[in-house]
């Protein structure tokens, strides 16, 4: 399924936005980009909030808008979820939660409130006022309100934004869960990398109006300029599943050639994959692997690449054992004194991981 969009907008003298692309849709396609760059402005034009003169959009085999004929909102089947929750305060949350799954007729119907609700985890919300929920709670309701009216396509405009960091942390999870069980495809706006790095299968890069390019997020954080690593330094992003905690409480992740221990909180065995981030900044290379040392996770790795970053570090790009990549940030001057090379094999020091949760 791809989307096809053709459009050129001026807001003002200021701003134009000028995009021709065929996007593909499975999964999650986040638009990222420095504010004013005109993710909102692409997100309205696909939602058909914003009608172009003279655009092109189509949906799979679907015409959205071509010529003069131009498909509204409702006739899309999107799903909308924006910062700010726009629940109906008037309604509890069950009447919100089902707002559009009554006003969606049953043949379209594929998802339901049962798993809907059990999804986001909010059965036991059902009959609270809205002004009885938090933060968190409400954009787990706009969430289940949007997939419940069976859309063909997801966009979030930026919807973690609003909250606080420990609710976004809460969130996160109910959001990766619902790209992966829903089977509907999801663009989202975000400006956040680690929004991007916890939920994305592609990224649109954004710039001045102009699609700069579309990458799996494997290739984004495969290079070292990437736009992702601009503000917070560059980082790897490990795909694997958490085991069962030791008895000091510490949980590997990933296979026994390339595994982590980690202090993540929830026991028990988890068979769903996880991404791990770790800050290329907190990585240290080392030619043998010490013991003598307090930091727990070292991988034998293999140098792949060593790209100049700043005036005195380089980063260096190395494959695990089981073929993930894993950027260390390091000095000129260690590169030089270890002589590292392309092809050469090397211990990891890991000294922070984070689950992106
Ligand atoms: N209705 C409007 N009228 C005039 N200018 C607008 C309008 N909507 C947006 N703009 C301008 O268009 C540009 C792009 O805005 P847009 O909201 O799409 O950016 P964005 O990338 O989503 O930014 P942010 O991350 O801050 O939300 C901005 O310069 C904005 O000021």
């Amino acid at each position: 399924m791809t989307l096809h969009i053709q459009a050129l907008l001026r807001h003002g003298d200021d701003f134009q936005l000028q995009v021709d692309t065929e996007l593909p849709l499975q999964g999650v396609t986040a638009l990222f980009g420095r504010s004013g760059c005109g993710k909102t402005t692409l997100l309205r034009i696909i939602a058909g909030l914003e009608r172009v003169p003279g655009a092109t959009l189509r949906f799979g085999e679907q015409i959205w808008q071509q010529g003069r004929s131009f498909v509204p909102l409702h006739r899309r089947r999107i799903g909308l979820v924006f910062q700010e929750d726009s629940l109906l305060p008037h309604l509890s949350a069950r009447d919100n939660l089902l707002y559009g799954y009554r006003r969606t007729p049953a043949a379209l119907r594929r998802l339901h409130p049962p798993e809907v609700c059990a999804m986001l985890d909010i059965e036991g919300l059902l009959e609270r006022r809205i002004d009885q929920l938090s933060g968190g709670q409400r954009q787990r309701f706009a969430l289940g309100r949007a997939l419940l009216i069976s859309p063909q396509l997801l966009l979030l405009d930026e919807p973690l934004s609003a909250l606080d960091t420990q609710t976004k942390r809460e969130i996160m999870p109910f959001l990766s869960r619902m790209a992966a069980q829903s089977g509907v495809p999801i663009i989202m706006v975000t400006h956040a990398p680690d929004e991007v790095e916890r939920l994305a299968d592609r990224i649109v890069f954004m710039r001045d109006g102009r699609i700069e390019c579309i990458e799996s997020l494997g290739a984004a954080l495969a290079r070292h300029d990437s736009p992702l690593f601009a503000d917070e330094g560059a980082a790897s992003v490990l795909h694997g599943v958490l085991g069962e905690a030791a008895a000091d409480g510490l949980r590997p992740f990933g296979p026994a050639e390339a595994r982590l221990w980690l202090s993540a909180a929830a026991s028990g065995a988890d068979t769903r994959p996880q991404r791990l981030q770790i800050r290329a900044q907190d990585v240290s290379l080392a030619l043998d692997d010490p013991q003598r040392i307090s930091i727990q996770n070292h991988l034998k790795v293999t140098i792949e690449r060593i790209d100049p970053i700043k005036l005195q570090h380089v980063l260096v790009a190395c494959r695990t054992g089981d073929g993930q990549l894993l950027l260390a940030e390091i000095t000129r001057r260690a590169t030089q004194q270890l002589q590292l090379a392309p092809g050469q094999s090397v211990f990891a020091l890991i000294k922070s991981v984070a689950l992106l949760e």
